[in-house]
């Protein structure tokens, strides 16, 4: 992608980091005019690419904008291709930390800090000749993560195939949201804590949707073996009653979880005393 303006003045080499200061890393500008120029070029360069990179995967909206990348705490790696006239931007990939909840092996929600790809894009023109390798292997070096460790947010048909070729990743461990993850992806994590040190702890069950998520102590173990089954008669009011918060006011009988967790369907029309 050609700009109007010279980007060899922007690109020390080949490929730069930018955050939400909007200027690459390690640019030196001679006067505040310089740099209110660059962020401006930059701005330019962000918003453009972004605009591509959505069209390339069907979007109506891009991922990646100046503005968005001004609001967080979010990088954008810009690849560069320098020519004899004012050279050419041929790709880019943003990536950035989040706090998600995602299942483990064990089917466990585990709520971990993970850095996530949030958006990767080589111009059609440069795509399978190898660029797409040097810039995500350059992030991965510069940042010190392993690509396993990566969540990656609604990954292309394209991207899915690059990860395999390349990384050997085709192992995903099964998610409820939009984020893929792979086997190696927990190694060496460690899971945030929640309320007073407990974590909280969500499942695809109908417990969840019934009741929210409980709160488990750090110490205790989250996994459960294959030789302690799930019990069939788990009485609905067994599910740990909070404190304090949101989930801490006292729940009613419900008729629903009685039927699922086969236990009594008679329903008391007695006022809950028990307060
Ligand atoms: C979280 C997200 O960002 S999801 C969105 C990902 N981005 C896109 O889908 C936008 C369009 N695609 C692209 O921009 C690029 O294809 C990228 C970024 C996915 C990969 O960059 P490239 O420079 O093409 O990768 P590179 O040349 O290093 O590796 C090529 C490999 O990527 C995969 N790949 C690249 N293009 C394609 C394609 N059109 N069809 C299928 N696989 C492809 C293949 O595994 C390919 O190997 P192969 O040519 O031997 O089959």
């Amino acid at each position: 992608m050609e700009f109007r303006f010279n980007l060899h003045q922007l690109f020390r080499s080949k490929i730069v980091k930018i955050n939400n200061s909007l200027l690459p890393s390690a640019f030196v500008a001679a006067s505040r005019r310089g740099a209110l120029d660059a962020t401006a070029q930059i701005s330019e360069i962000i918003n453009y690419i972004g605009q591509l990179s959505a069209a390339a995967q069907g979007l109506t909206n891009p991922v990646t904008t100046s503005q968005k990348l001004r609001n967080s705490d979010h990088s954008i790696y810009l690849l560069f291709e320098p020519n004899d006239k004012n050279g050419l931007v041929v790709g880019y990939l943003k990536i950035g930390k989040k706090s998600l909840y995602v299942f483990d092996q064990n089917g466990e929600t585990q709520n971990v800090a993970a850095p996530c790809l949030l958006d990767f894009y080589i111009h059609e023109s440069r795509q399978r000749t190898g660029l797409g390798l040097i810039l995500f292997q350059y992030m991965l070096d510069n940042e010190g993560i392993r690509p396993e460790e990566l969540a990656i947010d609604r990954p292309s048909e394209k991207l899915l195939g690059f990860l395999q070729k390349h990384y050997g990743l085709y192992k995903k461990i099964p998610q409820m949201n939009n984020f893929v993850v792979y086997e190696g992806f927990f190694t060496g994590k460690q899971p945030a804590t929640d309320i007073n040190g407990r974590r909280m702890h969500i499942t695809a069950s109908p417990n969840t949707n019934l009741f929210g998520p409980t709160f488990m102590p750090c110490e205790e173990p989250i996994r459960r073996s294959q030789s302690q089954p799930r019990q069939n008669g788990l009485s609905p009011t067994q599910v740990t009653q909070q404190q304090v918060g949101r989930y801490a006011a006292r729940r009613p009988v419900c008729s629903m979880a009685q039927i699922i967790h086969n236990t009594s369907t008679a329903v008391s029309t007695e006022p809950n005393r028990n307060y």
